[in-house]
């Protein structure tokens, strides 16, 4: 079957004062239909701007190379018109830091039924129907529809955007950090909230954060990103217990789980390359243990469909 999403080669720069930004480097990720795939990586390894890519917005000084493909179609060959139907209506996106993204002075009611006509022609009676159905699908009490977003817990707001991001059923949900800021119950809640609407409704979900611990629960697949490239990719149970890349199992090794208390969190020493420099090399180099001759002097191989590292260490190991 067609992948719902399918980016082949992005390569994206932005042009500033100080240079160009190398932010995502020659990706590849797929999203099959139905499918629950987690992007996971530091922050500031390029995880928003690859949502952002693919929803075609933060375009200023972008540069673009590579294909992203929604459904079968080149994304980069659509108008802007097809490509704000598309937004919304068939992919639907939960941006990060998102439950601040509802309009704190309208009512929920008026802003689903607004984001329902935007996209289809539809009675008024059914526009209220169908958002009631979504409350209830997310919990939420439909009789609070005339509520003001501040009148609801942040949990509750994630809840919003969550049902608001699936009202017109869109085949791929994008959602970004979508538990960031959230106590860790409500974390746990939200995430598997996600997963249900998503099973339920068949639609595809592409999460990203920097959690892995966390996300990983409802992922069907992996990637896990360093430096704007894609550095492993696996199913879950290949992530979690065999990680080949040792970036991933420092980002494995780096936490407890979650629900152990204390959660003693180390972070991984050293910092990510810089955007600006163009490397020869490993970009994870600085930061390995295991690193050789060969990681300074030459790029590990790209993970493909077929690749599922990319380091010189697994691929002389086999
Ligand atoms: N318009 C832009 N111009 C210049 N640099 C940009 C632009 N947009 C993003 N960047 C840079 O791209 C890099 C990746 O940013 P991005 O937001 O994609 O990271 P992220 O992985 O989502 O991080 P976080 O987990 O903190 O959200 C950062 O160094 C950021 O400064
Ligand atoms: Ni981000």
């Amino acid at each position: 079957m067609m992948p719902v999403l399918d980016i082949e080669g992005l390569t994206v720069d932005f042009t500033a004062r100080m240079g160009t930004h190398h932010v995502l480097k020659n990706v590849n990720l797929r999203v099959e239909r139905g499918e629950i795939v987690g992007l996971i990586g530091e922050s500031g390894c390029g995880k928003s701007t690859l949502a952002m890519s693919v929803l075609d917005i933060n375009t200023r000084n972008r540069h673009m190379s590579g294909q992203i493909r929604f459904m079968g179609e080149d994304l980069q060959k659509l108008n802007r018109e097809k490509m704000r139907e598309l937004r919304g209506r068939h992919i639907g996106f939960i941006p990060q830091a998102s439950m601040n993204a509802l309009n704190p002075l309208v009512r929920v009611k008026k802003q689903f039924i607004e984001t329902i006509r935007a996209h289809v022609d539809m009675p008024e009676k059914e526009m209220l129907a169908l958002s009631r159905d979504m409350l209830s699908l997310v919990s939420i009490d439909p009789e609070r529809m005339n509520a003001f977003p501040y009148e609801f817990s942040g949990g509750q707001r994630q809840r919003l955007m969550i049902a608001l991001s699936m009202l017109l059923s869109p085949e791929l949900i994008i959602a970004d950090e979508p538990t960031t800021a959230l106590d860790a119950m409500i974390q746990l809640q939200i995430i598997d909230l996600l997963k249900n609407t998503a099973r339920e409704k068949n639609t595809s979900l592409l999460v990203i954060s920097h959690d892995l611990h966390t996300i990983s629960r409802i992922c069907d697949r992996i990637y896990i990103m360093y430096a704007g490239r894609i550095v492993e990719t696996g199913t879950k149970e290949e992530i979690l217990r065999s990680p080949r890349h040792p970036y991933t199992q420092k980002l494995l090794s780096s936490r407890l789980p979650l629900m152990v208390e204390p959660v003693r969190v180390k972070g991984i020493p050293g910092r990510p390359p810089s955007t600006l420099k163009v490397y020869q090399g490993c970009e994870f180099l600085e930061r390995c243990e295991r690193s050789f001759e060969l990681c300074r002097e030459k790029k590990p191989p790209e993970c493909t469909g077929r690749a599922r590292v990319s380091c010189h260490l697994c691929h002389v190991e086999g």
